[in-house]
């Protein structure tokens, strides 16, 4: 592995941006006619029938709202005959350990400058670092609200390493710093531990544990001549249960240029979630869609995760993430006006379940779009609702404000409203429970100490269980 790092890639870049990046204009040989007929069919889609169908055709500029119908109304009819009129979502918490991050993504204000971290730094900053002993505290707290799944992504801190002989090798280098973005946890005024003894910690008492990006992978090899395979093999033996597909952004490089250019770049990406597959780890799949990129650059991401999928058939869902603008570098510096309109979410969820024909749930997250919206895009496509979630850093750092919590009431609420069965399922989804709406209150069922008690909203913003109530008790 390479360093691939400008480690001055941050805003300075987005203000030398200005929103023409050279990107073709969307055009096709294909017609919206026939590439909505073969959608129709049940013909496996190409590339370019998916742009003729996120475009509602390119033939003409804007969103055509008759066509953008019928391309919702046949992805629905398709979300029905796969996987039916259950509505899924997980009881789960996200952990992130820290935000300490040199890496400069244009669209993340989730990140703080990892110096501002250093012991002797006087730097104001609101992020945080959290050692393996806080992160098992947070987990065992939120067992006993009865989660199944701990969702942990994180800054790439300079200090993180994958375990003992992986400092060593970072420590061995000439100004590792600059040759490989490292610097030792010594130099920090909170030590996050190894990648390994994080995963150890959040390991406990059974929980399902989701963790390890690709970008993150790439971090806990950094420097070594590790294949992703092993840095996987490795954390699953410390308790890794699966992965989360993020950092795929736009799998379009002349994208990643722009948006992400200390990223990995897409091969090293997909080899990433191979490497997590064949460690023998689920993943789960990705798009931050709605910044600089074209429809054309959507409908190559979809067509990189589809083969992805033929090739190892790992991936349990499609999480369509919208770009949340507001405090953005892309929005501060102008090179973006917003993140994309709702046609444009419905027309992404609706694509994805039309043309990932091997890829059986598709999701609609409350956090990004909110509970209204994300109702409508589950008449668009999706079948999956997220999770609980307890508490979230990444939306709301850039400004999204539709909350950190949703309780199994809330969720039961919610997915009746729209005449569909609300279920419970495991990160998997291979264990499923459907859920009684008149057998209320509603809890979790299905995490290692779950009983069914409702998990119930605190001020921060995090779930509780009800004062008084301990995991043993029966409801
Ligand atoms: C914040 S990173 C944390 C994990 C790790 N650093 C990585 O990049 O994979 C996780 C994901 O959050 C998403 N994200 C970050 N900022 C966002 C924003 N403003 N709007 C929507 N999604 C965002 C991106 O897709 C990113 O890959
Ligand atoms: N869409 C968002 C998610 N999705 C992840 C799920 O919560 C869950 O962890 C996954 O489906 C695996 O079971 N998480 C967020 O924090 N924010 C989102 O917008
Ligand atoms: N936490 C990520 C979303 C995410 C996490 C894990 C997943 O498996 C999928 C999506 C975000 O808010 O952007
Ligand atoms: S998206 Fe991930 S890698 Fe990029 S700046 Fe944010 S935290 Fe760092």
């Amino acid at each position: 592995m390479t360093p691939a790092r400008d480690p001055d890639a941050t805003d300075r870049d987005a203000a030398d941006l200005d929103d023409d990046f050279g990107f073709a204009e969307p055009s096709t040989d294909q017609s919206f006619e026939n590439a909505l007929a073969k959608a129709r069919d049940g013909t496996r889609l190409s590339v370019d029938d998916a742009t003729e169908l996120l475009a509602t055709g390119t033939d003409a500029e804007g969103i055509d709202p008759v066509r953008k119908e019928r391309v919702l109304e046949l992805a629905d009819r398709r979300r029905r005959e796969e996987v039916g009129d259950e509505v899924t979502f997980v009881a789960n918490l996200n952990n992130n350990v820290t935000t300490a991050c040199n890496t400069g993504c244009l669209f993340c204000n989730f990140k703080d400058s990892a110096h501002a971290f250093e012991a002797d730094s006087d730097a104001d900053h609101a992020g945080f670092t959290k050692t393996p002993a806080e992160s098992r505290a947070i987990v065992e707290d939120a067992l006993d609200m009865g989660v199944y799944e701990v969702c942990s992504v994180s800054g790439l801190h300079p200090a993180l390493a994958l375990n003992e002989e992986h400092h060593e090798i970072l420590r061995s280098y000439d100004d590792p710093e600059s040759a490989v973005n490292y610097k030792p946890p010594s130099a920090y005024a909170t030590d996050p531990g190894t990648y390994v003894d994080q995963i150890e910690a959040m390991s406990v008492g059974g929980i399902h544990v989701h963790s390890m990006t690709p970008e993150e992978a790439y971090h806990a090899a950094r420097g070594t001549e590790w294949e992703y395979e092993t840095v996987y093999r490795e954390l699953a033996a410390a308790g890794l249960d699966s992965a989360p597909g993020t950092a795929a952004e736009i799998l379009v490089d002349e994208v990643r240029d722009v948006i992400c250019p200390g990223k990995i770049r897409t091969d090293d990406w997909v080899a990433a979630m191979e490497g997590a597959m064949a460690a023998g780890l689920d993943t789960t799949s990705t798009m931050m869609y709605g910044h600089v990129e074209t429809v054309a650059h959507r409908a190559e991401h979809l067509g990189v995760i589809r083969d992805l999928q033929d090739r190892t058939g790992g991936i349990t869902e499609f999480v369509p993430l919208s770009f949340i603008h507001q405090n953005t570098p892309l929005y501060r510096h102008g090179v973006v006006d917003s993140g994309p309109s709702r046609d444009e979410d419905e027309l992404v969820v609706a694509v994805a379940r039309l043309f990932l024909d091997n890829v059986d749930h598709v999701q609609a997250s409350w956090v990004k779009s909110g509970d209204a919206h994300g109702l409508k895009l589950l008449n668009c496509g999706a079948d999956d609702f997220m999770g609980t979630i307890l508490s979230e850093e990444i939306t709301k750092r850039a400004g999204g404000d539709y909350g950190e919590f949703r309780s199994f009431d809330d969720y039961v609420d919610m997915i009746t409203a729209i005449g569909r069965t609300p279920v419970e399922r495991s990160t998997d989804y291979r264990t499923r429970r459907r859920i009684d709406p008149d057998d209320g209150p509603h809890g979790p069922r299905l995490g290692p100490r779950a009983d069914g008690t409702p998990i119930l909203p605190t001020r921060s913003g995090e779930g509780s269980r009800p004062e008084g109530e301990s995991a043993g008790a029966d409801d």
